[in-house]
């Protein structure tokens, strides 16, 4: 189904499944844009039956009053063909643009549940061509190329049933037309396709080529570049012109195969149409309004022929949107959140030791606030194991400090314990009972050095944590971790908006900002994951205190690399190469001269006023 380094796509045959799902789902919609359109293709078809009535009414010398219920039918069918053509497209419109937004809607749900590994392997830029161009593909698809071609095929069909009506055999005489309309099109797109590739590819390349000597103008100046990078870009240039030249040229022999198919169609229907008046099985005005039948089909099929590569280039873009809401919401290795949500609990508030707010709470809900991880062991994407069996207890309310080298394993345990990522075996347990990890977030809150501020005004940011939280608690939660003197005194207090084009807020305010956040989500355990270690010595202990105040009375991992938070903590736990080497109080691990004391000695060399704590 897919790359190594992709999402998936879905077949073909899934790909039109989820289609016809999605028809049957909207069945009445359908239906009726169905029955309008066929009512609009009928009108159409009438003007030229009155047509072909009106010669046969000269040829019989009838009176020049013949022509006014004849001109009436003409109005009358233009006027209701032109109203049903015009509401068929806005209902087809309707039914897919509904069904595209049901489908965007469901790939982003499903992206923002995928597993950080998942994401962090195929990079953002797939999932966000998806959600972007594939969607805007099926988008134009949607409003405007299916409805063009729906009514074109129903204008084809009751057209050549329209001529078949008259004389079967100038129904068959238009029909030849088909097969060759079939033929040029099957010439044409395995032929289009790889060379639009070619000219996007070109494009891009001459576009990037511009841009890079732009930037780079002062280097191009100063190694007197100008000329070899001028002849670059012409040779580029060339290579666009070629492209588009060819794509037009095949373009222009798909026209010719086209107009030869309706040269065919049309030379049938006459030499048909002669041959029946002569035989009089047909009149002049049944064989001329064939015709034009046949050749008020020129436009239309025109539309559905050189639009075609757009539907197949959306049926790719649909393939694609559906693999990702195929994925199971386990499929990866770890479960269902991204790593920038990270400082938030899927399903928001979770009651402290219950399952409120937690879908899917049940009879094993947990007893209690204590978090034990158990044998864990873990490998990412099918790498080298990085925990080797861990194991590690904290009793209800206890704040334990999980410290040892770079790589030794620190973080991803912590991602274990917050159920970001799901163990490849072992168990982490709250209270008692092992969960896995959908149901073990609505439990456990953990904020990462990557703390991610929502663009939009500073209050909704927090709301998030908590839905409808007052402005006295969202106070309370911004002055328990000492950030509501700088939020108040922003340009527009806590209505300011921050994050993404807003105002920027700096590192140690978004990790305060996180730490309010915990505080308005309730979770009964918190895991800290390097949350104070990116500020300056003096913004870390202020934030060490905020982390403090955040995380009192509640069970908490804190991954420390400032040692102090480990001084501080009930109890430390050195890990060394993804096992768990020591563990104590920090005077007697200090006292016992081990691998602790070690980066103890190393931290107080380091930070020697630190030690005072
Ligand atoms: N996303 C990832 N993909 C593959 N390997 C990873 C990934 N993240 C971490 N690792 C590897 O897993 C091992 C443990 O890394 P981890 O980040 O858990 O250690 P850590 O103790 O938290 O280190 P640090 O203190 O530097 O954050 C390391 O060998 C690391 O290279």
């Amino acid at each position: 189904m897919t790359g190594p380094d992709r999402l998936p796509v879905a077949d073909a045959r899934r790909t039109w499944a989820w289609l016809r799902l999605e028809l049957r789902a909207r069945w009445i919609g359908g239906t009726l844009a169905a029955l309008v359109g066929v009512v609009g293709a009928a009108a159409s078809v009438v003007p030229a039956y009155a047509l072909g009535n009106l010669v046969d009414r000269v040829r019989e010398n009838a009176p020049v009053s013949a022509i006014v219920p004849i001109a009436v039918v003409i109005v009358a069918a233009a006027v209701v063909g032109g109203a049903a053509t015009g509401t068929a497209t806005y209902l087809i419109g309707r039914v897919c643009g509904h069904m595209l937004a049901d489908l965007r809607e469901r790939t982003v749900a499903r992206a923002l549940a995928l597993p950080v590994t998942t994401l962090e392997r195929v990079g953002k830029g797939d999932l966000l061509s998806r959600v972007s161009t594939d969607a805007a593909s099926i988008g134009k698809a949607a409003t405007s190329v299916v409805p063009t071609m729906i009514s074109a095929f129903l204008l084809g069909v009751l057209s050549i049933a329209a001529m078949a009506g008259m004389d079967w055999r100038l129904g068959l005489a238009g029909a030849v037309a088909v097969p060759l309309y079939v033929a040029a099109l099957r010439w044409y797109l395995p032929r289009a396709a790889p060379k639009y590739a070619a000219e996007r590819r070109a494009v891009a390349g001459n576009s990037q080529l511009l841009v890079e000597n732009m930037q780079g103008a002062r280097t191009v100046h100063a190694y007197r570049l100008e000329q070899r990078r001028l002849r670059d870009i012409g040779d580029a240039s060339h290579q666009v012109h070629d492209i588009s030249v060819s794509v037009f040229t095949l373009f222009t022999r798909f026209v010719g195969r086209v107009n030869r198919a309706e040269f065919f169609g049309l030379a049938a229907i006459l030499v048909a149409g002669f041959l029946l008046v002569r035989s009089g099985a047909a009149t002049v005005g049944q064989s001329a309004a064939a015709a034009v039948l046949f050749h008020r089909l020129f436009n239309p099929i025109g539309m559905l022929l050189f639009t075609f590569d757009e539907l197949q280039a959306a049926a790719a873009s649909l393939a694609r949107l559906v693999g990702v809401v195929d994925l199971a919401p386990d499929q990866g290795d770890g479960p269902d959140r991204p790593a920038g949500d990270a400082d938030r609990p899927a399903g928001g508030v979770a009651a402290r030791g219950g399952d409120a707010g937690c879908p899917g709470a049940g009879a094993s809900a947990p007893g209690g606030a204590g978090l034990e991880l158990s044998g864990v062991r873990f490998g990412y994407d099918g790498g080298p194991e990085v925990l080797h069996g861990v194991s590690i207890s904290l009793p209800a309310g206890a704040r334990v400090a999980l410290v040892g080298s770079t790589g030794a394993g620190k973080s991803t345990l912590a991602a274990i314990a917050a159920g970001i990522l799901r163990p490849g075996s072992g168990t982490v347990s709250v209270g008692g009972v092992a969960l896995p990890p959908d149901r073990l977030r609505a439990h456990v809150a953990i904020i990462t050095q990557e703390v991610h501020v929502f663009a939009g005004p500073l209050i909704e940011d927090l709301r998030l944590a908590r839905q409808g939280a007052s402005p006295g608690e969202i106070a309370s939660a911004l002055s328990a971790v000492g950030a509501l003197d700088w939020a108040t005194a922003l340009p527009d207090g806590l209505d300011t908006v921050v994050g993404e084009g807003g105002h920027e807020l700096t590192t140690a305010q978004a990790q305060q900002l996180a730490l309010a956040r915990l505080i308005l989500v309730d979770p009964a355990i918190a895991i800290l994951d390097e949350a104070t270690a990116e500020a300056g010595s003096l913004g870390a202990r202020t934030l060490e205190e905020s982390a403090a105040a955040a995380t009192r009375g509640r069970t908490t991992l804190i991954v420390a690399h400032r040692l102090t938070q480990a001084a501080a903590a009930d109890r430390v736990v050195v890990m060394e190469h993804g096992r768990i080497v020591e563990q104590g109080r920090h005077q007697e691990l200090v006292a016992a001269g081990g691998r602790y004391a070690q980066l103890w000695r190393a931290w107080e060399a380091r930070t020697p006023t630190s030690t005072s704590r």
